[in-house]
């Protein structure tokens, strides 16, 4: 496995394996890999002969108070779980490399409605830093296909409008979230949370759970489903961003007619951003249960 850390580089490489009619999958991240990354490192090796991880920590995303400076950064670890999982090429540039002339005067992709709300809502601009830099590393690396994770499901919805609205020849695939033993979602944040933290993290899950369970018993009234869920993160000892029932292909507000729904929040646990969902499709879970 080889890590680049120039464009010209990349290129070169790839238009190699282009040559040899290899299909190319890009798997995009921000490193600090955990088995949620290496999940779809090896869904992108399903689907494509050649994988590129790219591990870049994008300005561009962060709000001015966020942690952009504190975000592990661990090439070295990262190279070698890629190495094992059957990764191809790791592709590490520079901010420099990505935006050569400052953020300044980048031009921005901005993906109207499905960024509005939920994470949208919370962190300003954080999606068209998202979709400026995942148009860049498509522009880049030129993929067939490019595998996202379930677990940033607002992000998932971004990247799927963007590439349809702007005709980019890449198939986007879904991976489901990978999760804890005791049903955390995996992140690199969780890093940040104190062993205390780390006890009560797992409620977030739970209450997507048991709110999607109340959803399967028949529940429509989802205003109060959304403020019970809230309440139990409370009393855990969260700080709830959000909690929002949607319809999971608009990820608009739910309605009592709609099968596909998803329970999508943020919480804080002191300093931590935590972020999960939850889809169900109205009925599995009442069967499940009877
Ligand atoms: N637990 C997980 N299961 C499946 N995919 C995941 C998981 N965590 C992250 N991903 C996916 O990995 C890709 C890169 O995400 P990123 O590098 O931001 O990791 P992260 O652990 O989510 O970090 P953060 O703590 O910043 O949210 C994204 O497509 C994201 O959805
Ligand atoms: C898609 C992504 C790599 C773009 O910086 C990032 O938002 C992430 O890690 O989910
Ligand atoms: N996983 C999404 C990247 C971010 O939180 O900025």
């Amino acid at each position: 496995m080889r890590t680049v850390h120039s464009l010209k580089e990349l290129r070169t490489i790839l238009r190699g394996y282009r040559l040899q009619d290899k299909t190319i999958g890009l798997v995009p991240t921000m490193g600090n890999l955990h088995e949620g990354h290496i999940s779809l490192v090896r869904k992108a090796c399903e689907a494509a002969d050649v994988v590129v991880t790219s591990i870049f920590v994008n300005p561009m995303q962060f709000g001015a108070s966020e942690d952009l400076d504190k975000y592990p950064r661990t090439l070295a670890d990262d190279q070698e779980k890629l190495e094992a999982a059957g990764n191809t090429l790791v592709f590490a540039p520079s901010i420099d490399e990505v935006y050569p002339e400052g953020l300044a005067k980048q031009t921005q992709v901005v993906v109207p409605d499905v960024s509005d709300g939920h994470c949208g809502g919370s962190r300003p601009g954080h999606f068209e830093g998202v979709a400026t830099v995942v148009t860049i590393l498509f522009n880049m690396v030129q993929p067939d296909i490019a595998v996202f994770g379930e677990k940033d499901f607002q992000q998932l919805a971004v990247i799927r409008k963007l590439v349809q609205d702007l005709c980019i020849p890449v198939e986007v695939i879904g991976a489901p979230t990978v999760r804890d033993e005791d049903g955390l979602a995996k992140s690199s944040r969780n890093s940040y949370l104190s062993e205390e933290e780390r006890h009560i993290a797992p409620v977030v899950y739970r209450t997507l759970e048991d709110t999607a369970r109340k959803l399967g018993d028949g529940r429509s009234d989802f205003p109060a489903l959304e403020n019970e869920a809230k309440n139990a993160l409370i009393q855990a000892g969260l700080r709830p961003d959000y909690l929002n029932i949607v319809n999971s292909d608009t990820l608009k507000p739910a309605t009592s007619e709609d099968t596909n729904l998803t329970v999508l929040a943020a919480a804080f646990l002191g300093t931590t951003r935590l972020i999960d969902n939850v889809t169900m499709t109205r009925g599995d879970l009442a069967k499940r249960n009877s």
